[in-house]
């Protein structure tokens, strides 16, 4: 009589559908993230994560685990070296996300740009850390006209090419995009990447965003830099922000340009599939039949100019002026938000009614819409 392996997988309950993407491998336990201890994983063979849980020693020793799944991207809160040391399969979702915070992105410079009256087809982007993220922001930017400028070291130095430019160069754009990862030693280390000297060097009409990690940009330093506007969505010291910093941004966000459905379920799977290979299980996908329905078309009431007309599209998919209000309001919301975060589509799984601009139809389609036909 073959003995049959019930495994046990703890997920931290952030992970979207986990019961019913990981119930064909094991016993599955869910539990908050920031929660999971020890304790928790003495007889479990796998741990599936996000970024509340710092993986190391003190979380895995004299414990089962063997497989440790990262459905996010981020890797500043796992001790690979023990991992790899102690013999316990890691694997990270690279990518899951890019698109999601790439959408973010666009989508607030679109939502600055209407505001402050200008347009972005006439700004340049200057985009640090041009990796899954980076590229597609590059991409999407291209797509509205802008100008990008590229500073990515350890590609430019593995490619050999003079498609990047340096931190100073790629500093003087008019708006500054961070997608690096934070890392803390290295010749390319970014914690601080973005200190005194360079926000000394800005000047107060150009643009910052943060979508990347806290620490990468120097904020006592950000706090003492006057610019046009700060866009906010990693911090320092997270869930306990900065306050003054939060109340000058422009936009301040609870980490979540990463949340889109897609991006979370995409994290999911990739992991599910890993552990279903690692466990040599056959991979069951009938979970996806409790996937949410395509959403109604979009159709754009004014499409006179394309910038506004943009806005109007992506104000459709996302209200993301409340994922400012949610934490604006109550900094205190920010974990307890982003744990509820309200279900928000990507731009390929909504359809856009063609519109009269032509400019506007193009722009669209570039971005990922699927443009429908006016019947
Ligand atoms: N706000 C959010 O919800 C999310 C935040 N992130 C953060 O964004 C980071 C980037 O994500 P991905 O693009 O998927 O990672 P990635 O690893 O694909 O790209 C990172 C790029 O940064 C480059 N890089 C490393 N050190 C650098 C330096 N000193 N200067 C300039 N470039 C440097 C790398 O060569 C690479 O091309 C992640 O590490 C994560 O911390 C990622 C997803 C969601
Ligand atoms: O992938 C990353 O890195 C991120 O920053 C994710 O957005 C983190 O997602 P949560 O674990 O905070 O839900």
């Amino acid at each position: 009589m073959t003995q049959i392996v019930q495994r046990k997988i703890v997920v931290d309950d952030a992970v979207p559908y986990a019961k019913s993407i990981f119930a064909s491998l094991g016993e599955v336990d869910t539990l908050p993230g920031r929660d999971i201890q020890r304790e928790h994983l003495l007889d479990a063979d796998a741990l599936i994560i996000r970024s509340r849980t710092q993986v190391n020693e003190a979380l895995l020793a004299d414990t089962a685990v063997k497989f440790v799944g990262s459905t996010v991207v981020g890797l500043d809160h796992i001790d690979q070296n023990y991992l790899q040391d102690s013999n316990i399969h890691f694997y990270s979702a690279q990518g899951c996300n890019a698109n999601s915070v790439a959408e973010f992105v666009i989508h607030a410079l679109v939502l600055l740009a209407e505001e402050q009256g200008f347009d972005l087809s006439q700004k340049t982007l200057g985009i640090i850390g041009v990796g899954h993220v980076g590229s597609r922001l590059e991409k999407k930017a291209k797509a509205l006209g802008m100008h990008c400028l590229l500073n990515d070291p350890p590609r430019a130095r593995q490619e050999n090419s003079n498609a990047f430019s340096s931190l100073e160069e790629t500093l003087q754009a008019d708006i500054i995009s961070v997608h690096t990862p934070l890392t803390f030693d290295g010749r390319d280390k970014t914690h601080l990447l973005i200190g005194k000297e360079q926000l000394a060097s800005l000047s107060s009409e150009q643009i910052l965003v943060n979508a990347a990690r806290g620490g990468i940009v120097n904020e006592n330093e950000l706090k003492n830099t006057q610019l046009a506007a700060k866009i906010i969505d990693c911090w320092e010291n997270e869930p306990n922000i900065d306050q003054e910093l939060l109340q000058q941004s422009f936009m301040a966000t609870p980490h979540i340009a990463g949340h889109s459905f897609e991006a979370k379920l995409a994290g999911s799977t990739m992991v599910y599939e890993n552990l279903c290979h690692f466990w040599n299980e056959k991979i069951d996908n009938n979970w996806q039949t409790e996937l949410p329905p395509r959403p109604d078309p979009i159709e754009v009431v004014n499409s006179d100019h394309w910038q506004s007309g943009l806005l109007e599209v992506l104000q459709k998919t996302h209200l993301i002026k409340n994922d400012d209000a949610a934490i604006r309001e109550n900094s205190d919301q920010f974990e307890r938000y982003r744990r509820n975060y309200p279900i928000h589509r990507e731009w390929y799984i909504h359809g856009v009614k063609k519109t009269k601009n032509q400019k506007l139809n193009l722009i669209l389609e570039t971005l990922g819409f699927d443009l429908l036909p006016v019947l």
